[in-house]
């Protein structure tokens, strides 16, 4: 019998999962698969180890399974998959780790409660999060389950990169800098001395570049700086949130506009981004390929503001050694990394075009003062080990 380590990323959009065996103390993923689009196009796609499709599977677009119909799908496909296999236990991502989570937890009855009042601090994505360790609670209650911070990465970060300028009641009511996809910056930290020694111990800014993305200034491979926030909002434009925004748009838009706080909500983090200003989708891979002056804007605008975020960052950092792109857009879309790439030529970054198209680790020229690396984006790895590790 095999012994298995569950990891669970549920998304506001998506549901993914990873098998890793445990041998021998070493992790090696055997299965992984995910649904996407979850209130729409819905479908499910699961790959062995080597990234061969084993099977699949689409709803009918008018009805698809949501969260809970596409966890039933799942624990059952899975429980048809796992035959001998001995699961040890599940490891989450949880967007939402407050000021309070700066590790990942075991969960017991008593945490759940903890990571719901957090709700309102991330609500498009806590909800989905808790939903799995609910269900896998209520179905399994011995099998031990781990809670992974997108947020906990962050808590490196001096008190001042994670402070707003408002009176400190609001500070120690909860109101401040949490930053988020923490877990992916984690793995970069972790596997980039095997890239560029200069790199992990130097200064060097992540950028996420996914359907979320954020930026992240690594100092000696923690971090000290973020683009987002106190919530997923804040930042870069992405998919389809708005990305930093003056806080008086938002009070014209109430006052003004009469538009409600649910209104502001969806707007913010469903309307805007990519699709809002292109009008046509939030998918980099259609904008790049579309004609379309506004879906060019839209790419244009996401570069500009990743190029002023980078200075930023430096300038936090006080310098910069290497960038990381990963991600979605990050690992693919060659196009992107090279308008980046351009505007970070005055902090030292020149892009070896050849390498940059064949998406090499290393896409700098040999002679650019910073370095400039592609690497895949793997959370599912980072909540495997720490599962391990907590077990
Ligand atoms: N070959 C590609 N070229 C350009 N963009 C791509 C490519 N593949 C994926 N993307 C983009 O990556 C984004 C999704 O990133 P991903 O990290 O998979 O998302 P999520 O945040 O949901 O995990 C989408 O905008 C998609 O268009
Ligand atoms: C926190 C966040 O933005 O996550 P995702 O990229 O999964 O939406
Ligand atoms: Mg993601």
């Amino acid at each position: 019998m095999s012994d298995a380590i569950l990891v669970i990323n549920a998304g506001s959009s998506s549901l993914k999962f990873s098998l890793f065996g445990l041998e021998q103390d070493l992790l090696d993923l055997t299965l992984s698969g995910q649904i996407e689009e979850l209130s729409g196009h819905a479908r499910f796609i699961a790959r062995d180890g080597s990234g061969a499709g084993v099977d699949e599977h689409r709803w009918s677009d008018s009805k698809p399974p949501g969260h809970v119909g596409a966890m039933h799908f799942l624990r059952d496909w899975l429980g048809a998959q796992l035959g001998s296999t001995r699961l040890l236990g599940v490891g989450h991502r949880i967007v939402h780790g407050g000021s309070r989570f700066a590790r990942p937890m075991r969960v017991t009855p008593a945490l759940i409660p903890q990571l719901e009042a957090l709700t309102p601090l991330a609500p498009l994505h806590q909800p989905y999060n808790l939903l799995p360790i609910k269900a896998v609670h209520e179905a399994l209650p011995d099998l031990p389950q781990v809670a992974c911070f997108d947020t906990a990465f962050h808590r490196s970060q001096p008190k001042i990169a994670q402070m707003y300028a408002l009176p400190r009641k609001y500070m120690e009511a909860g109101v401040r800098r949490y930053g988020f996809h923490g877990l992916s910056f984690e793995h970069i930290a972790d596997v980039l001395p095997s890239y560029d020694e200069r790199a992990a111990h130097g200064k060097t800014v992540a950028l996420h570049l996914g359907n979320g993305a954020s930026m992240c200034a690594l100092d000696n491979g923690r971090s000290v700086a973020a683009t987002t926030g106190f919530s997923a909002v804040e930042g870069l434009p992405m998919g389809t949130r708005s990305g930093s925004i003056d806080p008086g748009v938002l009070l014209y838009l109430q006052q003004q506009m009469q538009l409600t706080p649910s209104d502001l909500e969806h707007l913010l983090y469903k309307e805007s981004g990519l699709l809002g200003v292109s009008g046509i989708s939030s998918d980099m891979r259609v904008l790049l390929s579309s004609g379309n002056p506004d879906a060019q804007e839209a790419i244009e605008l996401f570069c500009y503001r990743i190029g002023r975020e980078l200075g930023s960052l430096a300038a936090a950092l006080g310098g910069l050694d290497a960038v990381v792109f990963t991600g979605g857009i990050g690992e693919h879309a060659a196009a992107i990394r090279a308008r980046v790439c351009e505007s970070a030529a005055w902090l030292g970054v020149q892009l070896d075009d050849a390498a940059n198209r064949q998406h090499a680790p290393r896409i700098s020229s040999a002679d650019s003062r910073a370095s400039a690396w592609v690497i895949p984006a793997n959370e599912e790895i980072a909540i495997a080990r720490h599962t391990k590790e907590l077990l």
